[in-house]
């Protein structure tokens, strides 16, 4: 039976919602755009927040926490960063029943409640570079449909703010952590990801340049913005704004503002990475962030067993999973008692545990268990003996081809398309045209609006249907080189700079 109710295939958004609730991930909250993370979904977090947190401490940044509270003076410091966010801002404007002299803003980020007070530490050289990262939650209060993990009106991550004295060393650490963001996707979630730059017109307008892994839904077709890690140079520290500066070690009497990056990575994660392996049994979680890994069942126990044999196959499962947990293996036994064998299958399968071990009477003589994987459903015996060594090298090679599947499809809907008529309809075959584009800037607002005008009206759901540039490849050695001079934008007919990638996101 379709446990999920809806094929993926079908209806997408109905498939998402319903994988997250048979996973027992999340629950609806009273407030809209909101929802709670079930500790099935919160794990995940923590796995990555383990690992996250342990290597950007190799890199000396430290963790620290700021108010959630923005005054809107401070946040309002400089009218251009801000306006394009400021319909999102949710504010604070009455405690009890009397209202507040002034209203409160709750952080959408954290830039404006961290500055004043890094220009405050920062006086000398010696106090660079300054890294500090925050494990928080933030509030954008947005209108568009909310989807959850997506697109919240709260939501969980981290958000790093490092100043540094030079231009190179905040070039060098934006790099570092968009890496590091690299192999949470690639490594923990099995999900493919083009690091590259955004064009000016996509990135964030406060920042001096935009770096970005952008990842691929295949069921839509459209690019997700999965990290992004800001340059924002000089911008927040020139005098005007939050007069950050040391005197400069090389000239004397001479004031040196610093130089600021910022990143973040949210509980967005967690979506893209359902979204990417989810099949129409539900959740397929990879082995890296399952907190079960493996479930073992016990099966073939006749409704007229005897206690004793029921006893001996139950014993046999507890001690398996034992065995498999002192190897570091995140294993359970399913005994409960109330319900068959095939019930359990549909549960764990639907909360997406990588891989489940069937003990039934004949494994027991055979001293052997069946392994079923739940990304490909391929069955096969595996010998009690070793048990561990078996069932972990089964697990780091489902955690790869999971990785491999998801990359060859990201690919495989990655298109060269050097006409313009060639652009929409690779986006209406769900893939992202890859152009050799000249990166001006009205030309984008040309090829967003020429795009929407010429394809076919989606879902009302779906987001815009224009053609957006999603990122700039660092590796541009996957297509054609461009030749300079000779080589034209398929949009406008300048010259071609770099190749980017076009297509229709989240
Ligand atoms: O991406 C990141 C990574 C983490 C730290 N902040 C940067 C930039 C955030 C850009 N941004 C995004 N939404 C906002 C919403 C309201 C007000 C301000 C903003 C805002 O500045």
């Amino acid at each position: 039976q379709i446990a999920i109710g809806v094929k993926k295939e079908v209806d997408f958004a109905a498939w998402y919602t319903n994988v997250l609730l048979k996973a027992d991930m999340l629950d609806y909250y009273s407030v809209s755009g909101c929802y709670i993370l079930k500790p099935w979904s919160y794990s995940i977090w923590e796995e990555i927040q383990e690992w996250f947190n342990k290597e950007i401490k190799k890199l000396g940044v430290q963790n620290s926490y700021f108010p959630m509270f923005v005054s809107q003076k401070v946040l309002e410091r400089e009218k251009d960063h801000v306006e394009g966010f400021s319909p999102e801002v949710a504010w604070v404007t009455r405690a009890g029943q009397s209202d507040l002299e002034e209203p409160i803003a709750i952080r959408p980020t954290s830039e404006t409640a961290m500055y004043p007070y890094y220009s405050k530490w920062i006086q000398s050289h010696r106090d660079l570079p300054l890294k500090l990262n925050q494990w928080n939650s933030v509030v954008r209060w947005e209108f568009k449909n909310p989807q959850p993990f997506l697109r919240t009106r709260e939501f969980l991550w981290q958000e790093g703010h490092t100043a540094f004295l030079t231009k190179a060393e905040a070039d060098a650490e934006v790099r570092e952590i968009l890496e590091l963001y690299r192999q949470v996707y690639e490594d923990l979630l099995a999900v493919p990801v083009i690091p590259g730059i955004k064009s000016e017109k996509e990135k964030f307008a406060g920042g001096l340049y935009t770096t970005t892994l952008e990842g691929f839904i295949p069921t839509s077709g459209r690019g997700i913005q999965a990290a992004t890690s800001h340059c924002l140079g000089q911008n927040f520290s020139r005098p005007e704004m939050f007069n950050i500066s040391v005197e400069d070690p090389s000239k004397p009497n001479e004031k040196l503002y610093v130089w600021q990056n910022s990143w973040g990575l949210s509980t967005r994660t967690i979506g893209v990475m359902t979204m990417v392996h989810g099949d129409n049994q539900g959740l397929v979680l990879p082995p890296r962030v399952a907190s079960i890994q493996a479930v073992i069942v016990p099966c073939g126990i006749k409704a007229g067993a005897s206690d004793e044999e029921r006893k001996s196959i139950n014993d046999k499962c507890e001690e398996i999973a034992k065995t498999l947990r002192a190897a570091n293996v995140r294993a359970k036994a399913d005994l409960r008692d109330i319900y068959t064998p095939g019930y359990k299958f549909n549960d764990w399968e639907q909360k997406g545990v990588p891989l489940r071990l069937e003990i039934g009477p004949k494994d027991l003589e055979k001293k052997s268990t069946l392994t079923v994987r739940r990304d490909t459903g391929a069955k096969a015996p595996l010998p009690l003996e070793n048990i561990a060594e078996g069932v972990s090298s089964l697990l780091e090679t489902i955690q790869k081809e999971m990785f491999t599947r998801a990359r060859d499809t990201y690919f495989e809907r990655i298109k060269e398309v050097s006409k313009w008529e060639d652009v929409v309809p690779t986006l209406d075959a769900k893939c992202v045209a890859v152009i050799p584009w000249c990166e001006v800037e009205a030309c984008e607002d040309d090829i967003k609006e020429r795009s929407a005008r010429a394809s076919a009206p989606t879902d009302e759901r779906a987001p815009s249907a224009g053609a957006k540039s999603l990122a700039i490849p660092f590796d541009q050695s996957r297509w054609t080189p461009i030749e300079p001079g000779k080589t034209k934008c398929p949009a406008c007919g300048q010259d071609a700079k770099r190749w980017t990638m076009f297509g229709r996101s989240y």
